[in-house]
């Protein structure tokens, strides 16, 4: 679609109104979003704050001229233009999730310091093939191919807080080369985007034939997306109607959830809710979740009370236990954090972000433990006390440094003299990077373990949730 126009539509449905950050490498594709963000804004809201942005990753000899190319670029069109450096060292292995780690939070840093909660990138219709047919050659199995094959999506929430959007996902990258060819303005070539040593631009070459490859990718992509967002809304419906909290770190579902006649949906909730319970940011292997799933159905021969013989397993650093009172997930207590000092902004246990406020250095953070759990008074409300409190011993608790570790400050959210600190829950597969394909799952689990609630979509008419 649109080999020679960009479609323009798009930045007219999103939400600028707390200003933009365009990330922009020097590369065709993000120079030319640049250039159609600052004309989309100069025509409807010339008031909008707009910071380019170029991450300077220090991992090539030309990359600091490349980045003041972009910086004369942005002060001959009056656009603010900042360059942040990866300065941080560089690992042996795995250096493009590096780079691609250390981007994304510089990126956010730049919009952050700036109070800006979006940014925009310049991905493109061939960018989003590309990732398509890698993830196809990879495939794991059928039932994983509704996920990865969606692609990039339209918009990805960052650390819960700052949205990054991809305007030209729908347009073709020789339509956006046309645009700076018409204004005379040129752009930067990555030689690694060439090197068929690579797998991406191997795909690249062969998406070029011509052959319908590059529509056929995008048909999937399509049809993928929509498939993972209605799976995403039974997931919800299904956690909606099935599980609770009752107590903290603890989950239960009802047993009706496993008999509830949608097994891809419940597998899919089954699968977030274990990585949100263990703090894992990677949902767990798909033929394992449906093997403990199966095992959460009565035999269709039972004529015993349901889990009249109980059962114990982990997945995801999380113990399933399901008895006769229901079904009830935890974090296992092997391999928790040892006792350390508690440090702002940090995740802790993949399971809790820390906030600090006034006194960074005055805390130690460290898991209840099961002695002190046990002196706990527990509610009777039919949930096993002794589940409740092997959840608890698993729950982060923050002591003063200063004192004798007998005396906790308890949960620092109820503390009025504390005000601004807090320990809160985050879903950890969706902490970092939440794809907008995935935000009814995400919202219904936050809703459910007390997570703040999700941001506003940057596309106007969408709600979060
Ligand atoms: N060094 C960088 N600085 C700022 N943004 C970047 C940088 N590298 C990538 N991006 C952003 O991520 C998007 C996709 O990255 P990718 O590596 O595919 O692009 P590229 O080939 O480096 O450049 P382009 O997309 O501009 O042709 C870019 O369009 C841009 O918005």
């Amino acid at each position: 679609m649109l080999e020679t126009e960009p479609d323009l539509s798009v930045f007219s449905q999103i939400d600028f109104t707390n200003g933009a950050v365009a990330a922009v490498s020097g590369g065709s594709d993000s120079t030319a979003l640049l250039l159609l963000i600052k004309d989309h804004l100069d025509r409807s809201a010339p008031a909008t704050k707009l910071l380019a942005v170029t991450i300077d990753h220090n991992l090539r000899p030309g990359s600091a001229a490349e980045a003041q190319a972009v910086a004369r670029l942005c002060a001959a069109r009056g656009i603010a233009h900042r360059i942040m450096v990866w300065s941080g060292r560089k690992p042996s292995t795995g250096l493009p999730a590096a780079a691609r780690e250390a981007r994304y939070r510089l990126l956010a840093e730049a919009a952050q310091a700036e109070g800006i909660g979006l940014i925009l990138t310049g991905h493109t219709a061939d960018d989003q093939a590309e990732t398509v047919l890698m993830r196809h050659a990879r495939q794991e199995g059928p039932r994983e191919a509704g996920r990865g094959l969606a692609g990039m999506a339209p918009a990805t929430l960052y650390d819960w807080r700052i949205w990054i959007a991809r305007p030209l996902l729908g347009t073709r990258r020789a339509a956006l080369r046309e645009v700076l060819r018409r204004a005379n303005v040129g752009w930067a070539e990555d030689p690694t985007n060439d090197d068929e040593a690579f797998e991406r631009p191997r795909i690249r070459a062969a998406l070029a034939d011509g052959n319908g490859a590059q529509e056929d990718a995008m048909a999937l992509a399509a049809r993928a997306a929509v498939e993972r967002e209605q799976l995403g809304h039974r997931a919800a419906a299904l956690i909606r109607g099935f599980a609770s909290r009752p107590a903290d770190g603890l989950i239960r579902l009802d047993p009706g959830f496993a008999t509830a006649g949608d097994d891809l949906a419940a597998v899919y909730a089954l699968r977030i809710l274990l990585a949100t319970v263990g703090g894992v940011a990677f949902l767990p292997d798909q033929a394992r979740s449906e093997a403990l799933f199966a095992r959460l159905r009565p035999r269709p021969s039972c004529v015993m009370p349901f889990y009249a013989n109980p059962f114990c397993a982990t997945l995801s650093r999380t113990v399933v236990d399901a008895r006769r009172a229901g079904i009830f997930l935890r974090r296992e207590t092997r391999n928790l954090p040892p006792a350390a000092p508690a440090v702002d902004d940090a995740l802790w246990d993949g399971r809790r972000r820390i906030t600090l406020g006034d006194e960074p250095d005055a805390f130690l953070i460290a898991p209840l433990g099961a002695a002190r759990a046990a002196k706990r008074e527990i509610a009777e409300d039919g949930t096993p006390p002794s589940l409740v409190r092997a959840a608890l011993a698993a729950e982060p608790v923050l002591w003063r440094s200063s004192e004798h570790p007998g005396e906790s400050l308890g949960p620092v959210q109820d503390s009025p003299a504390l005000p601004r600190m807090a320990v809160c829950p985050v879903v950890a597969p969706f902490a970092r990077f939440l794809p907008s394909f995935d935000l009814a799952p995400a919202g219904t689990v936050a809703a459910l373990i007390g997570a703040p609630l999700l941001p506003t979509t940057p596309f106007s008419g969408h709600t979060a949730g």
